[in-house]
Protein backbone atom coordinates (compact mmCIF):
# COMPACT_ATOMS: atom_id res chain seq x y z
CA UNK A 1 0.00 0.00 0.00
CA UNK A 2 1.43 3.09 -1.19
CA UNK A 3 0.93 6.31 0.86
CA UNK A 4 2.14 9.52 -0.55
CA UNK A 5 3.38 11.71 2.35
CA UNK A 6 3.09 15.55 1.50
CA UNK A 7 4.23 17.58 4.93
CA UNK A 8 3.83 21.18 3.43
CA UNK A 9 4.53 24.02 5.40
CA UNK A 10 5.07 25.54 8.75
CA UNK A 11 3.67 22.87 11.43
CA UNK A 12 2.55 20.69 8.50
CA UNK A 13 6.43 18.68 8.83
CA UNK A 14 6.01 18.60 12.43
CA UNK A 15 2.45 16.85 13.07
CA UNK A 16 3.26 15.22 9.79
CA UNK A 17 6.59 13.72 11.09
CA UNK A 18 3.93 12.50 14.30
CA UNK A 19 1.58 10.39 12.02
CA UNK A 20 4.47 9.06 9.73
CA UNK A 21 5.74 7.80 13.30
CA UNK A 22 2.15 6.27 14.56
CA UNK A 23 1.97 4.41 11.24
CA UNK A 24 5.43 2.89 11.22
CA UNK A 25 4.31 1.18 14.49
CA UNK A 26 1.47 -0.77 12.91
CA UNK A 27 1.84 -3.91 11.54
CA UNK A 28 0.78 -3.27 7.58
CA UNK A 29 3.17 -3.39 4.43
CA UNK A 30 3.55 -0.02 4.23
CA UNK A 31 5.27 2.39 1.50
CA UNK A 32 5.17 5.82 2.50
CA UNK A 33 7.16 8.55 -0.40
CA UNK A 34 7.80 11.94 0.24
CA UNK A 35 7.47 15.06 -1.81
CA UNK A 36 7.44 18.68 -1.44
CA UNK A 37 4.39 20.39 -1.71
CA UNK A 38 2.86 24.05 -0.90
CA UNK A 39 5.60 27.26 -0.12
CA UNK A 40 8.77 24.31 0.27
CA UNK A 41 7.81 23.05 -3.24
CA UNK A 42 7.93 26.60 -4.62
CA UNK A 43 11.55 27.38 -3.08
CA UNK A 44 12.96 23.97 -4.40
CA UNK A 45 11.20 23.75 -7.41
CA UNK A 46 9.60 27.08 -8.55
CA UNK A 47 6.13 25.74 -7.87
CA UNK A 48 3.42 24.95 -5.13
CA UNK A 49 2.45 21.36 -7.17
CA UNK A 50 5.21 20.34 -8.89
CA UNK A 51 4.14 17.82 -11.61
CA UNK A 52 6.67 15.02 -9.66
CA UNK A 53 4.57 15.52 -6.43
CA UNK A 54 1.21 15.34 -8.16
CA UNK A 55 2.78 12.10 -10.15
CA UNK A 56 3.38 10.59 -6.92
CA UNK A 57 -0.24 11.66 -5.91
CA UNK A 58 -1.86 10.35 -8.58
CA UNK A 59 -0.25 6.84 -8.35
CA UNK A 60 -0.11 6.78 -4.46
CA UNK A 61 -3.31 4.57 -2.56
CA UNK A 62 -3.65 7.53 -0.25
CA UNK A 63 -2.04 10.40 0.46
CA UNK A 64 -1.12 12.07 3.68
CA UNK A 65 -0.82 16.01 4.08
CA UNK A 66 0.01 18.36 6.57
CA UNK A 67 -0.80 21.63 5.72
CA UNK A 68 0.67 24.40 3.17
CA UNK A 69 1.30 28.82 3.41
CA UNK A 70 2.94 31.27 5.09
CA UNK A 71 2.10 35.04 5.02
CA UNK A 72 5.69 35.58 3.22
CA UNK A 73 3.87 34.08 0.00
CA UNK A 74 0.82 36.30 0.17
CA UNK A 75 2.03 38.80 -2.57
CA UNK A 76 2.97 36.04 -5.05
CA UNK A 77 0.51 35.56 -8.18
CA UNK A 78 -2.21 33.24 -6.97
CA UNK A 79 -1.28 30.02 -9.54
CA UNK A 80 2.28 29.99 -7.26
CA UNK A 81 1.38 30.72 -4.24
CA UNK A 82 0.91 27.75 -1.52
CA UNK A 83 -2.71 27.38 -0.96
CA UNK A 84 -3.20 26.29 -4.81
CA UNK A 85 -1.57 23.26 -4.42
CA UNK A 86 -4.12 21.89 -2.13
CA UNK A 87 -6.64 23.14 -4.46
CA UNK A 88 -4.81 21.70 -7.16
CA UNK A 89 -4.57 18.08 -5.35
CA UNK A 90 -8.47 18.56 -4.97
CA UNK A 91 -9.30 19.36 -8.66
CA UNK A 92 -6.64 16.74 -10.22
CA UNK A 93 -7.85 13.59 -8.25
CA UNK A 94 -11.19 15.01 -8.04
CA UNK A 95 -11.66 14.64 -4.36
CA UNK A 96 -15.19 16.16 -4.15
CA UNK A 97 -16.25 14.58 -0.87
CA UNK A 98 -15.07 15.51 2.28
CA UNK A 99 -15.30 14.37 5.39
CA UNK A 100 -14.63 16.62 8.96
CA UNK A 101 -15.92 14.69 11.70
CA UNK A 102 -16.55 16.57 15.03
CA UNK A 103 -16.24 14.71 18.07
CA UNK A 104 -15.71 15.64 21.58
CA UNK A 105 -13.61 12.83 23.21
CA UNK A 106 -14.55 12.42 27.30
CA UNK A 107 -11.05 14.08 28.19
CA UNK A 108 -11.60 17.34 26.43
CA UNK A 109 -14.78 18.20 27.60
CA UNK A 110 -13.36 21.07 29.53
CA UNK A 111 -11.37 22.23 26.81
CA UNK A 112 -14.17 23.34 24.52
CA UNK A 113 -15.19 27.49 24.98
CA UNK A 114 -18.55 25.98 25.11
CA UNK A 115 -20.39 24.85 28.33
CA UNK A 116 -18.89 21.25 29.06
CA UNK A 117 -23.28 20.28 28.67
CA UNK A 118 -23.48 21.16 25.46
CA UNK A 119 -20.50 19.62 23.89
CA UNK A 120 -20.20 16.23 26.26
CA UNK A 121 -20.64 13.29 23.91
CA UNK A 122 -20.60 15.40 20.94
CA UNK A 123 -20.15 13.49 17.45
CA UNK A 124 -21.23 15.04 14.70
CA UNK A 125 -20.03 14.68 10.72
CA UNK A 126 -19.50 17.87 8.49
CA UNK A 127 -19.72 16.74 4.66
CA UNK A 128 -18.45 19.42 2.58
CA UNK A 129 -18.59 19.58 -0.98
CA UNK A 130 -14.74 20.18 -2.06
CA UNK A 131 -14.50 21.09 -5.35
CA UNK A 132 -16.86 23.51 -6.61
CA UNK A 133 -18.91 26.49 -5.58
CA UNK A 134 -17.41 29.68 -5.62
CA UNK A 135 -13.48 28.52 -5.39
CA UNK A 136 -13.63 27.14 -8.65
CA UNK A 137 -16.37 29.00 -10.43
CA UNK A 138 -15.20 30.84 -13.62
CA UNK A 139 -15.03 33.80 -14.67
CA UNK A 140 -13.07 35.29 -11.76
CA UNK A 141 -10.79 38.32 -11.62
CA UNK A 142 -10.14 41.99 -11.62
CA UNK A 143 -11.26 44.09 -13.88
CA UNK A 144 -13.01 47.97 -14.71
CA UNK A 145 -16.51 47.89 -13.28
CA UNK A 146 -19.04 49.00 -16.53
CA UNK A 147 -22.10 48.89 -14.43
CA UNK A 148 -23.10 48.70 -10.34
CA UNK A 149 -23.14 51.46 -8.12
CA UNK A 150 -19.76 52.42 -8.88
CA UNK A 151 -19.32 52.52 -12.85
CA UNK A 152 -15.51 52.80 -14.16
CA UNK A 153 -14.15 51.63 -10.43
CA UNK A 154 -11.87 48.91 -10.10
CA UNK A 155 -13.80 45.56 -9.17
CA UNK A 156 -12.99 42.27 -8.55
CA UNK A 157 -15.39 39.15 -8.53
CA UNK A 158 -15.83 35.45 -8.53
CA UNK A 159 -18.31 33.03 -9.70
CA UNK A 160 -20.62 30.92 -7.52
CA UNK A 161 -22.11 28.10 -9.40
CA UNK A 162 -23.17 23.96 -8.36
CA UNK A 163 -23.82 22.03 -11.66
CA UNK A 164 -26.83 19.39 -10.74
CA UNK A 165 -24.49 16.10 -10.96
CA UNK A 166 -21.99 17.40 -8.28
CA UNK A 167 -25.03 18.53 -5.91
CA UNK A 168 -26.26 15.01 -6.52
CA UNK A 169 -23.06 13.09 -5.88
CA UNK A 170 -22.52 15.41 -2.36
CA UNK A 171 -25.95 14.59 -1.14
CA UNK A 172 -26.08 10.84 -1.83
CA UNK A 173 -22.57 10.75 0.04
CA UNK A 174 -24.25 12.34 3.06
CA UNK A 175 -27.36 10.12 3.11
CA UNK A 176 -25.28 6.95 2.97
CA UNK A 177 -23.15 8.34 5.79
CA UNK A 178 -26.45 9.07 7.66
CA UNK A 179 -27.81 5.60 7.22
CA UNK A 180 -24.43 4.58 9.21
CA UNK A 181 -25.04 6.98 11.86
CA UNK A 182 -27.96 9.06 13.38
CA UNK A 183 -30.70 8.74 10.02
CA UNK A 184 -30.52 12.66 10.00
CA UNK A 185 -29.14 14.99 7.35
CA UNK A 186 -29.21 18.91 8.12
CA UNK A 187 -28.26 20.34 4.12
CA UNK A 188 -26.88 24.10 5.32
CA UNK A 189 -27.72 26.88 2.09
CA UNK A 190 -28.37 29.99 1.32
CA UNK A 191 -31.64 29.41 -0.61
CA UNK A 192 -33.24 32.81 0.89
CA UNK A 193 -30.56 34.66 -1.07
CA UNK A 194 -28.41 32.82 -3.69
CA UNK A 195 -29.90 31.04 -6.45
CA UNK A 196 -26.95 28.82 -6.38
CA UNK A 197 -28.08 27.30 -3.32
CA UNK A 198 -31.75 27.22 -4.33
CA UNK A 199 -30.52 24.90 -6.65
CA UNK A 200 -28.53 22.81 -4.22
CA UNK A 201 -31.73 23.10 -1.80
CA UNK A 202 -34.03 21.44 -4.38
CA UNK A 203 -31.30 18.72 -5.93
CA UNK A 204 -31.13 17.70 -2.62
CA UNK A 205 -34.58 17.05 -1.73
CA UNK A 206 -35.29 15.04 -5.24
CA UNK A 207 -32.19 12.90 -4.13
CA UNK A 208 -33.27 12.39 -0.42
CA UNK A 209 -36.65 10.30 -2.17
CA UNK A 210 -34.20 7.76 -2.38
CA UNK A 211 -33.76 7.59 1.23
CA UNK A 212 -37.22 7.90 3.17
CA UNK A 213 -35.48 6.33 5.81
CA UNK A 214 -32.99 9.42 6.66
CA UNK A 215 -34.47 12.52 7.83
CA UNK A 216 -33.82 15.65 5.90
CA UNK A 217 -33.61 19.25 7.45
CA UNK A 218 -32.60 22.14 5.58
CA UNK A 219 -30.97 25.72 7.19
CA UNK A 220 -30.08 28.84 5.81
CA UNK A 221 -26.06 28.64 6.79
CA UNK A 222 -26.44 32.18 9.38
CA UNK A 223 -28.58 30.25 11.15
CA UNK A 224 -26.43 26.92 11.13
CA UNK A 225 -23.46 29.04 12.54
CA UNK A 226 -25.73 29.86 15.71
CA UNK A 227 -27.43 26.34 16.39
CA UNK A 228 -23.84 25.10 16.58
CA UNK A 229 -22.66 26.95 19.31
CA UNK A 230 -26.29 26.76 20.59
CA UNK A 231 -26.73 23.00 20.71
CA UNK A 232 -24.28 21.44 18.44
CA UNK A 233 -25.97 18.06 19.42
CA UNK A 234 -29.13 18.75 17.75
CA UNK A 235 -27.00 17.64 14.43
CA UNK A 236 -26.04 14.53 12.94
CA UNK A 237 -24.81 14.70 9.36
CA UNK A 238 -24.23 18.19 7.68
CA UNK A 239 -24.06 18.90 3.98
CA UNK A 240 -22.80 21.86 2.68
CA UNK A 241 -21.10 23.38 0.08
CA UNK A 242 -17.09 24.36 -0.32
CA UNK A 243 -16.86 27.70 1.05
CA UNK A 244 -20.19 27.63 4.09
CA UNK A 245 -18.10 23.72 4.75
CA UNK A 246 -14.75 25.75 5.21
CA UNK A 247 -16.32 28.19 7.49
CA UNK A 248 -18.56 25.75 9.45
CA UNK A 249 -15.88 22.96 9.72
CA UNK A 250 -13.65 25.75 11.85
CA UNK A 251 -16.60 26.57 13.49
CA UNK A 252 -16.69 23.42 14.86
CA UNK A 253 -13.53 21.96 15.56
CA UNK A 254 -13.79 24.42 19.06
CA UNK A 255 -16.82 22.23 19.92
CA UNK A 256 -14.46 19.37 20.07
CA UNK A 257 -11.84 21.61 22.30
CA UNK A 258 -8.85 22.79 19.76
CA UNK A 259 -9.09 23.05 15.74
CA UNK A 260 -5.84 20.57 16.47
CA UNK A 261 -8.06 17.50 17.24
CA UNK A 262 -10.38 17.92 13.31
CA UNK A 263 -9.30 15.27 11.14
CA UNK A 264 -10.29 15.07 7.44
CA UNK A 265 -10.41 12.92 4.73
CA UNK A 266 -11.29 13.89 0.85
CA UNK A 267 -12.07 11.07 -1.30
CA UNK A 268 -12.97 11.01 -5.02
CA UNK A 269 -15.21 8.20 -6.55
CA UNK A 270 -12.78 5.53 -6.51
CA UNK A 271 -12.33 6.22 -2.60
CA UNK A 272 -9.14 7.42 -3.89
CA UNK A 273 -8.25 9.36 -1.00
CA UNK A 274 -6.25 12.75 0.83
CA UNK A 275 -6.37 13.02 4.64
CA UNK A 276 -5.09 16.38 6.05
CA UNK A 277 -5.82 17.71 9.57
CA UNK A 278 -8.92 20.39 9.05
CA UNK A 279 -6.36 23.10 10.44
CA UNK A 280 -3.35 25.01 8.34
CA UNK A 281 0.54 25.42 8.58
CA UNK A 282 -0.25 27.95 11.79
CA UNK A 283 2.58 30.45 10.71
CA UNK A 284 2.48 31.26 14.66
CA UNK A 285 3.69 28.41 16.19
CA UNK A 286 5.36 27.18 13.62
CA UNK A 287 9.01 25.49 14.77
CA UNK A 288 7.89 25.74 18.31
CA UNK A 289 7.01 22.19 18.50
CA UNK A 290 4.32 22.95 20.43
CA UNK A 291 1.51 21.69 17.57
CA UNK A 292 -0.94 19.27 18.73
CA UNK A 293 -0.48 16.45 16.14
CA UNK A 294 -3.66 14.65 16.89
CA UNK A 295 -5.76 15.75 13.99
CA UNK A 296 -3.47 14.21 11.75
CA UNK A 297 -2.92 11.01 13.51
CA UNK A 298 -6.45 10.80 13.20
CA UNK A 299 -6.46 11.38 9.62
CA UNK A 300 -4.14 8.75 9.05
CA UNK A 301 -7.00 6.57 11.37
CA UNK A 302 -9.11 7.81 8.60
CA UNK A 303 -6.90 7.01 5.73
CA UNK A 304 -6.50 3.29 7.16
CA UNK A 305 -10.49 2.72 7.51
CA UNK A 306 -11.35 4.57 3.84
CA UNK A 307 -8.38 3.93 1.94
CA UNK A 308 -6.12 1.34 3.13
CA UNK A 309 -8.75 -0.89 3.83
CA UNK A 310 -7.31 -1.44 7.37
CA UNK A 311 -10.45 -0.85 9.93
CA UNK A 312 -8.35 -2.39 12.70
CA UNK A 313 -5.59 -0.51 12.75
CA UNK A 314 -7.64 2.82 12.68
CA UNK A 315 -9.35 1.84 15.67
CA UNK A 316 -6.41 0.85 17.33
CA UNK A 317 -4.90 4.29 16.34
CA UNK A 318 -8.19 5.97 17.67
CA UNK A 319 -8.19 4.16 20.92
CA UNK A 320 -4.72 5.04 21.82
CA UNK A 321 -5.37 8.60 20.98
CA UNK A 322 -8.14 8.13 23.84
CA UNK A 323 -5.75 6.42 26.28
CA UNK A 324 -3.16 9.29 25.59
CA UNK A 325 -5.85 11.97 26.28
CA UNK A 326 -6.73 9.77 29.50
CA UNK A 327 -3.42 9.57 30.53
CA UNK A 328 -3.37 13.35 30.94
CA UNK A 329 -1.07 14.62 27.77
CA UNK A 330 -2.34 17.14 26.33
CA UNK A 331 -0.56 20.06 23.71
CA UNK A 332 -1.10 23.50 24.89
CA UNK A 333 -4.06 24.18 22.80
CA UNK A 334 -6.07 21.14 24.80
CA UNK A 335 -4.21 22.24 28.40
CA UNK A 336 -6.04 22.73 31.31
CA UNK A 337 -4.96 22.64 35.13
CA UNK A 338 -4.28 19.03 36.54
CA UNK A 339 -2.77 17.79 33.00
CA UNK A 340 1.10 17.79 31.90
CA UNK A 341 1.43 19.88 29.55
CA UNK A 342 3.66 18.07 26.46
CA UNK A 343 5.25 19.24 22.30
CA UNK A 344 4.56 17.66 19.33
CA UNK A 345 6.71 15.18 19.79
CA UNK A 346 5.73 13.88 23.35
CA UNK A 347 2.14 14.18 21.72
CA UNK A 348 3.31 11.70 19.36
CA UNK A 349 5.55 9.47 21.23
CA UNK A 350 2.94 8.94 24.05
CA UNK A 351 0.38 7.48 20.95
CA UNK A 352 3.28 4.89 19.48
CA UNK A 353 4.01 4.08 23.12
CA UNK A 354 -0.34 3.63 23.88
CA UNK A 355 0.15 1.25 20.65
CA UNK A 356 3.03 -0.90 21.37
CA UNK A 357 1.03 -1.58 24.87
CA UNK A 358 -1.40 -2.09 22.85
CA UNK A 359 0.48 -5.30 21.15
CA UNK A 360 1.57 -3.58 18.20
CA UNK A 361 3.73 -5.76 15.81
CA UNK A 362 6.77 -5.38 13.31
CA UNK A 363 6.30 -3.16 10.16
CA UNK A 364 7.02 -3.11 6.96
CA UNK A 365 8.08 0.34 5.81
CA UNK A 366 10.34 2.18 3.81
CA UNK A 367 10.26 5.83 3.43
CA UNK A 368 11.82 7.30 0.33
CA UNK A 369 12.13 11.22 -0.33
CA UNK A 370 11.89 13.00 -3.44
N1 LIG B 1 -5.33 22.64 4.12
C1 LIG B 1 -4.37 23.55 4.34
O1 LIG B 1 -3.23 23.34 3.99
C2 LIG B 1 -4.73 24.84 5.03
C3 LIG B 1 -5.88 24.96 5.81
C4 LIG B 1 -6.15 26.19 6.43
C5 LIG B 1 -5.27 27.25 6.28
N2 LIG B 1 -4.17 27.10 5.51
C6 LIG B 1 -3.15 28.15 5.39
O2 LIG B 1 -2.44 28.21 6.63
C7 LIG B 1 -1.95 29.53 6.84
C8 LIG B 1 -2.39 30.01 8.21
O3 LIG B 1 -3.80 30.19 8.22
P1 LIG B 1 -4.65 30.57 9.52
O4 LIG B 1 -3.77 31.14 10.56
O5 LIG B 1 -5.83 31.31 9.06
O6 LIG B 1 -5.22 29.15 10.02
P2 LIG B 1 -4.51 27.99 10.85
O7 LIG B 1 -5.48 26.88 10.91
O8 LIG B 1 -3.17 27.69 10.32
O9 LIG B 1 -4.33 28.61 12.32
C9 LIG B 1 -5.40 29.21 13.04
C10 LIG B 1 -5.08 29.21 14.54
O10 LIG B 1 -5.17 27.87 15.03
C11 LIG B 1 -3.94 27.47 15.62
N3 LIG B 1 -3.68 26.08 15.23
C12 LIG B 1 -3.86 25.52 14.01
N4 LIG B 1 -3.50 24.24 14.02
C13 LIG B 1 -3.08 23.96 15.26
C14 LIG B 1 -2.57 22.78 15.89
N5 LIG B 1 -2.43 21.61 15.23
N6 LIG B 1 -2.23 22.85 17.19
C15 LIG B 1 -2.39 23.99 17.88
N7 LIG B 1 -2.86 25.14 17.35
C16 LIG B 1 -3.20 25.13 16.04
C17 LIG B 1 -2.88 28.41 15.03
O11 LIG B 1 -1.78 28.53 15.89
C18 LIG B 1 -3.68 29.70 14.84
O12 LIG B 1 -3.69 30.44 16.04
C19 LIG B 1 -2.49 30.35 5.68
O13 LIG B 1 -1.50 30.47 4.70
C20 LIG B 1 -3.67 29.54 5.17
O14 LIG B 1 -3.98 29.78 3.82
C21 LIG B 1 -3.86 25.91 4.89
C1 LIG C 1 -6.03 26.60 2.48
C2 LIG C 1 -7.42 26.65 1.94
C3 LIG C 1 -7.37 26.61 0.44
C4 LIG C 1 -8.30 25.55 2.49
C5 LIG C 1 -9.74 25.74 2.01
O1 LIG C 1 -10.26 26.86 2.02
O2 LIG C 1 -10.33 24.74 1.62
C6 LIG C 1 -8.36 25.40 4.00
O3 LIG C 1 -8.94 26.48 4.64
C7 LIG C 1 -9.09 24.11 4.37
O4 LIG C 1 -10.06 24.16 5.12
O5 LIG C 1 -8.65 23.04 3.91
MG1 LIG D 1 -10.36 25.93 6.13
Amino acid sequence: MKIAVLPGDGIGTEIVAEAVKVLQVLDLPLEMEQAPVGGAAYELHGHPLPEGTLNLAKSADAILFGAVGDWKYDKLDRPLRPEQAILGLRKHLGLFANFRPAICYEQLVGASSLKPELVAGLDILIIRELTGDIYFGQPRGRRTAVDGLFPGADEAFDTMRYSRPEIERIAHVAFQAARQRGRKVTSVDKANVLETFQFWKDVVIEVHAQYPDVELQHMYVDNAAMQLVKSPKSFDVVVTGNMFGDILSDEASMLTGSIGMLPSASLNDRKQGLYEPSHGSAPDIAGKGIANPLATILSAAMMLRFSLQAPEAADRIESAVKSVLAAGYRTPDIWSEGTQKVGTREMGDAVVAALMGNGAGKTITTITKS
